[in-house]
């Protein structure tokens, strides 16, 4: 009885860690899981569950942006609002734009703010501000270091839809080459940091094991089920979890409801708009380009407001 009282007493106390070491190893869990399932689902159907999984799971953490822009100012107004509305559509209407007319400026943009935006997910760390510069470069370098890793295992296929979205041919990608750079530039600028912080030292074995479950994901999986694996389940669910800490305090059931709640409006949206692009187009390397591209779209201001939600955080807890 004594016992149970005090293991009670701990649970309680330790709620917290747990619940993150517990989403962790479902999440460890949950990828192998999936790699075992992809050998007895097709290609196709691995590509359409993929497709399904981003859009059901990976939009939704890009659809309360404009939430955590509203709390990001102080919480709720009306003037401002439509300011914000505004300047959120602007974004996105400026990157499809961009994406439109300089359609390979426009996706070198995207990789790079993805990469920006893959990398700041992982690392959340204050960082003394004499090393910001580094820290970012850093940030952006492990997280195209990612997605350099899952384009050497699927060079053919990542090539066709590069150049189905910018209509040129590109002969060679240099993925290998520039997955190297990366991996170096990971090397150099995470020794100069590590002598620089402690909380840096901290992260490094974790996020270390992190590169080595992706990898294993992206060399197993064929390219759309590789993604959205470490898409939903790597990328968009602990960024959801972050930002319901952000917006409501802290997570549980009815945090998580009113998550998704706020979300359905934007979700549908782009939800609806996906779908019916599936439905409509009958080129597989087509529609995947047309994919790419809404997701470009809306990463633009997605990492923006992920990146000062992370800053106000941070100023929040302190360094
Ligand atoms: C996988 C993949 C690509 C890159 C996708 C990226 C970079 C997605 C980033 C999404 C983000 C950051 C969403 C918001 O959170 C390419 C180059 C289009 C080619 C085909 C395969």
């Amino acid at each position: 009885m004594l016992f149970c009282l005090i293991f009670f007493v701990f649970l309680l106390n330790n709620f917290n860690e747990l619940y993150m070491e517990t989403s962790l190893h479902l999440r460890i869990l949950l990828t192998f899981f999936m790699l075992w399932l992809a050998n007895f689902i097709s290609v196709e159907n691995q590509q359409l569950i993929g497709f399904v999984g981003i859009a059901l799971l990976g939009i939704v953490h890009g659809a309360n942006d404009l939430t955590i822009g509203q709390h990001l100012k102080g919480g709720v107004a009306t003037s401002w609002e439509v300011k914000l509305l505004m300047k959120y559509i602007s974004i996105v209407l400026g990157g499809m734009v961009v994406f439109t007319l300089l359609p390979s400026y426009g996706l070198l943009l995207f990789i790079l703010l993805s990469g920006y935006h893959f990398g700041n997910q992982h690392w959340t760390l204050a960082m003394p501000s004499s090393v910001q510069r580094f820290w970012m470069l850093f940030q952006g370098s492990y997280g195209l270091l990612v997605l350099g890793i899952l384009f050497c295992f699927h060079e053919k296929e990542v090539q066709a839809i590069v150049e189905t979205i910018t209509q040129k041919s590109y002969p060679e990608l240099w993925v290998h080459e520039i997955t190297l750079i990366l991996g170096v530039l990971v090397l150099g600028l995470g020794s100069f940091l590590a002598q620089q912080s402690e909380a840096f030292r901290a992260s490094i074995g974790r996020n270390l094991f992190y590169l080595i479950v992706f990898t294993l994901i992206f060399y197993h999986a064929g390219l759309i089920w590789g993604f959205s694996m470490y898409f939903v389940l790597w990328h968009s669910v602990p960024s959801i979890q972050e930002q319901i800490r952000f917006l409501y305090g802290k997570e549980n059931v009815h945090s998580w409801w009113s998550y998704f709640k706020s979300s359905a409006l934007y979700w549908s949206l782009a939800v609806g708009t996906m779908a019916i692009a599936y439905w409509a187009i009958a080129n597989d390397t087509v529609f995947k380009a047309l994919f790419f591209s809404l997701m470009a779209a809306i990463t633009f201001p997605h990492t923006l407001i992920i990146a000062q939600m992370k800053r106000a955080m941070q100023k929040k807890v302190g360094p």
